[in-house]
């Protein structure tokens, strides 16, 4: 067993905040049967079938070209899926009937503005949607603590270190109170010292912000330390090879990557990836072994 402690690497100095709400039982976002053909003719995506349930974190974990990026674009209604249904079962509905999604995006890429402050370029989507600053200035503040950057709301990006950039990247795509935190790679291009501090920070903030992730990673270290459900995909094309929980509670800190626990969830994500690179089983063979609540 492990031992759980406080996280102390919490990035906000607010007061301390309510417990992650438990997974809903309720999908936020169900995919059933999509295909996803590139108009070159390339499968990027092939039959997933995928519940996303309100405040799960999901990692999506493969092998480059497995269809991470395709994925996570369809959730988020950048390009049309080919064949299937990708439904909000919770979502309201717009006057075209289409379901109203309410998504953050965040890149491997911070793309932040480098002549606007912090403040500015976290207020930018609230900026597009007609909002007035002066109305949201307490929100845009609120949302800079929750990723402890509050003290840096004047500050250009120039003056910010890479993982600050990405904090600000995270409180843009957090602003406009999302349900759901779309993720492609966001620590990827940082230093190793660097991930494992926004891998703290990040747990930190999803709680804070109480909403779902699904995050895009190659890391199996990453991906077993933040998620509670890791769905593996294989390439060419890209499929669903299985799922495992991590059903470790939150929150969690370094202390977990040290435990039998998380080494043998990295062993059994490893053997999993391992069968999505050369060879794979159906994804009902495996995925019936790790169930999830
Ligand atoms: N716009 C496009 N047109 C044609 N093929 C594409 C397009 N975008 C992606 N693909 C192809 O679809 C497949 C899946 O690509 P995708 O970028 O979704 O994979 P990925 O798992 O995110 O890869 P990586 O980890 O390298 O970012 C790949 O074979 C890729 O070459």
């Amino acid at each position: 067993m492990i031992s759980v402690v406080p996280n102390v690497a919490a990035v906000s100095t607010a007061a301390p905040h309510a417990p992650h709400a438990p997974v809903s039982t309720k999908p936020l976002v169900r995919l059933r049967g999509v295909d996803k053909v590139y108009a070159n003719g390339t499968l990027a995506v092939q039959n997933l079938n995928l519940d996303i349930r309100a405040n799960e974190f999901i990692s999506l974990l493969g092998p480059s070209g497995c269809g991470k990026s395709t994925a996570l674009r369809m959730i988020a209604g950048l390009g049309e899926h080919s064949r299937g249904e990708i439904d909000w079962p919770t979502a309201r509905y717009d006057a075209r009937g289409r379901p109203i999604r309410e998504i953050g995006f965040v890149f491997q890429e911070p793309t932040l503005m480098p002549w606007a402050t912090v403040f500015d370029n976290v207020y930018l989507p609230l900026m597009l949607k007609d909002i007035p600053r002066a109305e949201v200035v307490d929100r845009v503040n609120n949302t800079l603590d929750m990723v402890g950057l509050l003290a840096f709301a004047n500050s250009h990006p120039r003056e910010l270190s890479g993982g600050m950039k990405m904090r600000v990247s995270i409180a843009r795509a957090l602003v406009t109170q999302p349900k759901l935190l779309l993720m492609d790679e966001p620590f990827a291009a940082l230093d190793e010292i660097t991930r494992s501090k926004l891998n703290n920070d990040l747990l930190d903030i999803w709680q804070r912000a109480q909403c779902t992730v699904v995050f895009v990673t190659h890391s199996i270290y990453e991906s077993v330390y933040l998620s509670n459900r890791i769905v593996v995909l294989a390439a060419r094309p890209g499929r669903m090879i299985g799922e495992l929980a991590v059903d470790t509670p939150y929150p969690r800190t370094n202390d977990f990557r040290l435990t039998p626990e998380y080494i043998a969830h990295c062993r059994a994500v490893s053997d999993m990836l391992d069968l999505a690179m050369h060879g794979a089983a159906p994804a009902s063979t495996l995925a019936s072994e790790h169930s999830h609540g």
